[in-house]
């Protein structure tokens, strides 16, 4: 495609416009600060890199909208070309140049963010020139950065999220959420569809064998590999005048999208959900959710980012930033930091959390992931690997005296991940997808060899439907209460889920043990089956604020909801995708779901063409041997096949140049490492452990003769 001065032009004047209508003041929003200055309890904060993003993405969306309404789609390619050329200029622009910049240019530079490096006041991602260095050769970046070197920003933190069926399902075909049925009606409500086949009725059916860890070690998977941030507040002007990164962090606040008019009143990122008269426990005509943020880097699609390194690397413990890294670090020994005020240890606390609704001395605390104190069941998981991290820094340590606090930090760490893929890909996966899957997508660890498989031409990022829908299964294993046992596996009481979301307090209780008897509750008792229904806290008290009923939202509409926000297609196309017979009446389901299933569905769609997928997935019966129906089991599989053969630094992968384990290294972790040696290693009140960890029917045997490994197999 030729970029000629006409369409260089008609693509400057486009983004300036865009740029102009951004900072008109009588187009801003009137009320986009929230209301009484209440904070809105959240999890998917945006982080300074990501507002970045966030600015880029709208501009163009903005200067889209334009070109498209003057031009039509056709003129997209070319406006891209021209994106692609001024990047390719601005870049070769020596930096040190005294000569004056004109104001075009420092707009065009801010827009698409090419002055990051130098402008950054604040070392929070590094952005290596170049991959070739000895360190991103051969070690695991904390973004993820030069993971693939051929295109070096795959799977990093802040960048795109990967669309398993191309293009995205838009009702403008750019990015407006659907909310018309194929029949020309209205889409019925995310909360609707909640209601009507979602709600358990406090009627508590558990798995037959599966315990409750294994829902909370999904989730601990999830915290890792996706984090989708919000929308925020933009300040246009101030971002252009300053022109530093940094101040982006300041100027994006939350956005207010409780009303139902928000997306017109307060910003178009608002994407409330209607609640029916008499839905039997919200109140209010609408329940908020702000869009995911738009991070779109070309004239085009709406699209967007994870936050989080993509890779399986323990983001949850190390974070995805140096700023995040350095947080959690003591910079001492190679250890991380550590509170042991109450007698046991947990992660540092975190003063500054004004996210956190339970206030000092309870406060919640920092880890390598913001939603660490999501509710209290996460904390244990954290502080076990954390332990584990300072356990074996100090083993390493007393071996090797010389060794340097970053020297022993980083062999640590790389470790830690190893044993971490060994337990999510041999103990986590195989609980719920069917033998044959894994097999059909290579995820079974090898048996002393090396795996030969790192493929640089596989995406390893995190893909859109995976996060917003198909791994949100692990939400239906949630229980509504979490039942403490002491040490000799007796009652302890308990605590509910919807009262303490984003509520540290549970932590604190040291006259029982603090986290402890709620690990050994999670490990000994069943988890909830994974079906079609949800248990009470995560359907309505999600971010309740305690004593006010319907003060939060309910997480099965927002992932449906989030599921239109990011564009994901309606269910029967990923059906067919997968190889499933095609669907063009509600009986054709029949293959792979229930009657009855099938008339709940009828109940709330009027065409089988609007399901959506995260309701799809929910409803299919289960596989043989699975947790899930064949739609769901195929799009995580898909995934966790990405996120082998697409990670260089994957633990069972030999890879010329890296620093990865050696074979006499991988097999000391393939056979003495196992989740329940890791468990009884870290904690004081647990003797005995199940041999199967996720089977809470399975024999115990006593921790000591589990296997242990032997930190000497990594001194080389
Ligand atoms: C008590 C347990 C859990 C709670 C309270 C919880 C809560 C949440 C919340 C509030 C969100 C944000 C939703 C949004 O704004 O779109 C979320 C997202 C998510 N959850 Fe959970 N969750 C839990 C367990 C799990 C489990 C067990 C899994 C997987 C096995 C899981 C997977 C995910 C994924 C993949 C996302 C998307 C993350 C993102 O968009 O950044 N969650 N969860
Ligand atoms: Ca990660």
């Amino acid at each position: 495609i030729e970029v000629t001065e006409e369409s260089e032009r008609i693509v400057e004047d486009a983004v300036m416009r865009a740029l102009e209508s951004l900072y008109n003041p009588d187009n801003l929003p009137q009320n986009n600060a929230s209301s009484a200055g209440e904070r809105i309890v959240m999890s998917q904060q945006a982080n300074a890199d990501s507002k970045s993003a966030q600015f880029t993405g709208e501009v163009l969306e903005e200067a889209t909208r334009t070109l498209v309404q003057e031009f039509g789609m056709d003129i997209l390619p070319v406006a891209n070309e021209v994106i692609n050329k001024w990047k390719v200029e601005e870049e070769q622009e020596n930096d040190g140049n005294a000569t004056e910049v004109p104001e075009t240019r420092k707009k065009r530079q801010a827009v698409f963010r090419i002055k990051r490096q130098s402008g950054g006041s604040k070392k929070c991602t590094t952005h290596p020139s170049n991959c070739n260095d000895r360190f991103h050769t051969t070690t695991r970046s904390i973004t993820g950065h030069c993971n693939n070197r051929e295109n070096p920003e795959l799977g990093k933190s802040v960048s795109p999220l990967r669309r398993v069926l191309g293009g995205a399902f838009y009702a403008d075909g750019l990015g407006q959420m659907r909310t018309r049925s194929v029949t020309g009606a209205e889409l019925p409500s995310a909360r609707l569809i909640s209601n009507v086949l979602h709600d358990d009725r406090n009627n508590q059916v558990f798995s037959a064998n599966i315990n409750h860890l294994h829902m909370i070690i999904g989730q601990f998977i999830a915290h890792d590999v996706v984090f989708i941030p919000s929308s925020v507040v933009f300040n246009t002007k101030l971002i252009l005048l300053s022109l530093i990164p940094l101040l982006l962090a300041r100027n994006g606040g939350q956005l207010d999208c409780s009303a139902c008019n928000s997306p017109q009143r307060v910003s178009g990122n608002c994407a409330p959900i209607r609640v029916s008269l008499n839905d039997r426990y919200f109140k209010i005509p609408c329940m908020r959710l702000t869009r995911a943020l738009n991070g779109q880097e070309n004239f085009g699609v709406r699209s967007q980012i994870g936050q989080n390194s993509h890779f399986l690397d323990l983001s949850t413990v190390y974070g995805s930033s140096e700023c995040e890294m350095d947080s959690v670090r003591s910079f001492r020994d190679g250890k991380l930091k550590t509170f042991t005020g109450l007698g046991y240890t947990l992660p540092p606390q975190n003063f500054n959390d004004t996210n956190c609704q339970s206030k000092a001395p309870w406060v919640c605390f920092t880890c390598g992931d913001f939603r660490n104190s999501l509710h209290p069941a996460l904390i244990p998981i954290h502080t076990i690997f954390i332990k584990e991290h300072n356990r074996l820094a100090d083993l390493v340590r007393s071996r090797r005296r010389r060794m340097s606090d970053e020297e022993i930090f980083q062999l640590v760490r790389k470790i830690l991940i190893g044993m971490w893929q060994h337990i999510v890909y041999n103990e986590y996966l195989p609980k719920y997808l069917p033998q044959r899957s894994l097999r059909n997508f290579d995820l079974q660890p090898l048996r002393n060899r090396v795996h030969l498989g790192y493929k640089p031409k596989q995406d390893p990022s995190i893909s859109a439907e995976f996060a917003a829908a198909a791994f949100r299964f692990g939400h239906s294993q949630a229980r509504f209460d979490f039942p403490r046992l002491n040490a000799a596996g007796r009652p302890a009481g308990n605590y509910d889920l919807g009262h303490d979301i984003f509520y540290a307090d549970q932590n604190y209780l040291s006259g029982i043990g603090g986290w402890e008897p709620v690990m050994n509750g999670m490990v000994r008792l069943a988890g909830m089956k994974s079906d079609r229904y949800f248990s009470f806290g995560i359907r309505n008290q999600m971010f309740e604020i305690r004593g006010r009923n319907g003060s939060g939202v309910d997480l099965v509409s927002v992932n449906i909801q989030r599921g239109r926000d990011l564009g994901l297609h309606p269910y029967v196309m990923y059906r067919q995708f997968v190889g499933l017979s095609p669907v063009s009446k509600f009986n054709d389901l029949n293959t792979t779901f229930s009657k009855e299933n099938i008339n709940a569905l009828r109940s709330v769609y009027s065409d089988p063409m609007d399901i959506d997928l995260y309701t799809g997935i929910m409803l299919e019966e289960n596989m043989a041997g699975a947790q899930l129906g064949p739609t769901g089991v195929f799009l995580i599989a898909e995934q966790f096949k990405a996120l082998k053969t697409g990670d260089r630094f994957f633990y069972e992968s030999s890879v010329a140049n890296t620093d990865n384990f050696n074979l006499d290294e991988m097999n000391e972790i393939r056979q003495n490492v196992t989740l329940a040696k890791l468990i009884c290693t870290n904690m004081d009140s647990i003797n005995r452990i199940n041999t199967d960890i996720f089977d809470f029917r399975s024999n115990q045997v006593a921790c000591s003769t589990l296997p242990e490994i032997n930190i000497n197999t990594f001194l080389r």
